[in-house]
């Protein structure tokens, strides 16, 4: 059972995206599928580029393979894509082909229709917005940038993955994030769809919603203890005073 939640006295609110701005369907039936038919190229081709062949490093480092060539280290990804594991160096490719696809036209983020005038609204409120997800820091700022109402990049402050802030269900990584952006932890809450993730922010003293939204992955689960939303416009979100 979800109701109208109200939190008062905000600095900043950090948002996820898949499955809770934005449909994981959305991702793993058109993001996955383009950067599984590019990886092979990007590697082949691309592989002396720094953040390429660093990834690449790292997908050999994880998968305990350190003579992997490209067509083998194309096929550890596709297994990874398989299993959606969340791997870095996995996003950091996906960021890569994701935002030169974004840059060219070939995609259009998804946000859930409530979304975008909740990010409005809130940025208008004066509330500092920043996102933290998964999906590497290049792909993120892509997906706010080609928007189906265009680019939304004025309306977020910072934003954050795996890489510059750590693992998203640890309690340091949230740590890191308020620390960097000079946020109280009191003042800061947290947006997503993954229980492990809301303890996480909660034990940095983040405050949490669960965005429960039905069809995601996480629905059937729940949120745990943690308020939840079944969308963004349940959320009346004020600035604290100066
Ligand atoms: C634009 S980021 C693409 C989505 C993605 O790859 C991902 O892993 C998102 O995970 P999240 O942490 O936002 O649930
Ligand atoms: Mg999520």
């Amino acid at each position: 059972m979800t109701a109208a939640l109200t939190f008062d006295g905000l600095d900043s609110v950090v948002l996820d995206i898949e499955g809770t701005t934005s449909a994981t369907g959305f991702v793993v039936d058109v993001l996955y599928p383009y950067s599984r038919e590019r990886f092979g190229a990007l590697l082949a081709e691309r592989g002396a580029e720094p953040a390429v062949r660093r990834a690449a490093d790292q997908v050999r480092e994880a998968a305990g393979e350190p003579a992997a060539d490209a067509a083998r280290i194309e096929r550890i990804l596709g297994g990874w894509l398989d299993e959606d594991r969340k791997a870095t160096p996995l996003k950091t490719l996906q960021g890569i082909i994701w935002s030169e696809g974004f840059a060219r036209g070939d995609l259009v983020s998804h946000f859930y229709p409530d979304t975008i005038p909740a990010l409005r609204r809130w940025h208008a409120a004066g509330l500092r917005l920043h996102v933290y997800s998964s999906g590497s820091v290049a792909a993120q700022r892509a997906w706010f940038g080609h928007t189906p109402e265009g680019d939304l990049l004025p309306l977020v402050e910072g934003f954050y993955d795996t890489e510059n802030a750590g693992p998203k269900q640890s309690p340091e990584s949230y740590a890191a994030i308020t620390a960097a952006i000079g946020a109280e932890p009191a003042r800061t809450l947290f947006l997503s769809d993954r229980p492990g993730e809301l303890d996480a922010a909660r034990a940095a003293g983040w405050r949490t919603v669960g965005v429960r939204r039905p069809g995601e992955p996480y629905f059937e689960q729940g949120v745990g203890d943690h308020p939840e939303a079944a969308c963004l416009d349940e959320l009346t979100l004020t600035r604290r005073t100066p």
